[in-house]
């Protein structure tokens, strides 16, 4: 990715997660799902461009269709981290995107969390990580993991994170052209929410599930044809709560073969996974 540092400008990457498993366990009186998850980054992402502003303003000078700007994941990063902070300094910010939305890849939480983390540096708030993952989770489940950039095991509602030291294949991901909204699927009646809790040493030696993918599979044919499509040459995995599918490579070059054999119409990327988030290689060079 490229990314430049200096005092009043910041290029950062804002990388994707992909969940090697999701296993849902239960649901809260408020709705929302108890989850068991592994997070892993990987070496491909959306890229942020900020500049310090001394009026107060957060210009956010990139659309994305179908979000208005007020609404967008950054702005509100901003908002939140200005008010926290008590700081009367904005930013203009450039958002250039390469993660679907709706993929399962994480993006508008990266993008949040990178602008958190990017606007703590340069407007020097001082903000440690535990302040600014507390501000990230108001914003989105997936918020805090990107905030922290580790590699984790994920429990409670995906808020209660434990680093952990996985293998870093390379990833072949393939997007679906189809969108998948999560709150659609952990609303739809057949989602399994019972699955045992397991262990991460558990999982290490027997490996997991996404229970999602029945749900999401019976919703989206072209979910379920296209992990067809990929189940021919790997494990093929979903990625949260969809559309993105995955498989695991030893290296590039087999990623790559397979991704050759794919149709041309069908897009994918193939990107290293990361223990430690693009983001935080970044920032603690
Ligand atoms: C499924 C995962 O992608 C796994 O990484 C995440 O847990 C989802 O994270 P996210 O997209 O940031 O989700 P949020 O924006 O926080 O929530 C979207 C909607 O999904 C549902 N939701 C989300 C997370 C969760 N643990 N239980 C839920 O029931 C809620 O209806 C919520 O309104
Ligand atoms: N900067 C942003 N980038 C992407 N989506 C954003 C952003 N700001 C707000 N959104 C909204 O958030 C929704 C979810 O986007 P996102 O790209 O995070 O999906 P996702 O990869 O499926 O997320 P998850 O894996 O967390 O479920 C979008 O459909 C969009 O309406």
């Amino acid at each position: 990715m490229n990314t430049t540092v200096n005092s009043a400008e910041l290029s950062l990457p804002a990388p994707a997660k992909l969940n090697l498993f999701l296993h849902i366990t239960g649901r809260r009186a408020d709705g929302y799902h108890t989850l068991q998850t592994l997070f892993q980054f990987v070496d491909h992402g959306d890229t942020l461009h900020f500049s310090t502003r001394s009026d107060g303003q957060i210009n956010l000078h990139s659309e994305l269709a179908g979000v208005a700007a007020e609404d967008n994941l950054i702005v509100r990063a901003a908002r939140l981290l200005q008010q926290a902070a008590g700081t009367q300094l904005g930013a203009d910010i450039q958002l250039d995107k390469r993660l679907p939305m709706g993929g399962g890849l994480g993006g508008g939480s990266s993008d949040a969390a990178t602008t958190l983390v990017g606007l703590n540096h340069l407007w020097q708030t001082g903000l440690n990580e535990d302040q600014l993952a507390e501000i990230g989770i108001t914003l989105g489940a997936d918020v805090p993991v990107f905030v922290r950039g580790k590699a984790a095991w994920a429990e409670g509602v995906g808020e209660q994170l434990t680093p952990v030291e996985l293998d870093e294949p390379w990833y072949l991901v393939v997007i679906p052209t189809c969108s998948v909204s999560t709150a659609e699927i952990f609303s739809d009646q057949r989602l399994t929410r019972d699955t045992p809790p397991i262990t991460l040493a558990a999982f290490r030696e027997h490996g997991g599930r996404n229970d999602c993918l029945p749900v999401v599979a019976a919703r989206y044919s072209e979910i379920r044809n296209t992990l067809i499509l990929l189940n021919n040459y790997c494990e093929a995995k979903m990625t949260g709560t969809g559309s993105c599918l995955f498989g695991a490579f030893p290296n590039e070059r087999e990623a790559d073969k397979v991704r050759a054999r794919l149709p041309a119409t069908l897009r994918s990327f193939v990107a290293k996974g990361c223990n430690v988030s693009p983001l935080h290689q970044l920032i603690s060079k």
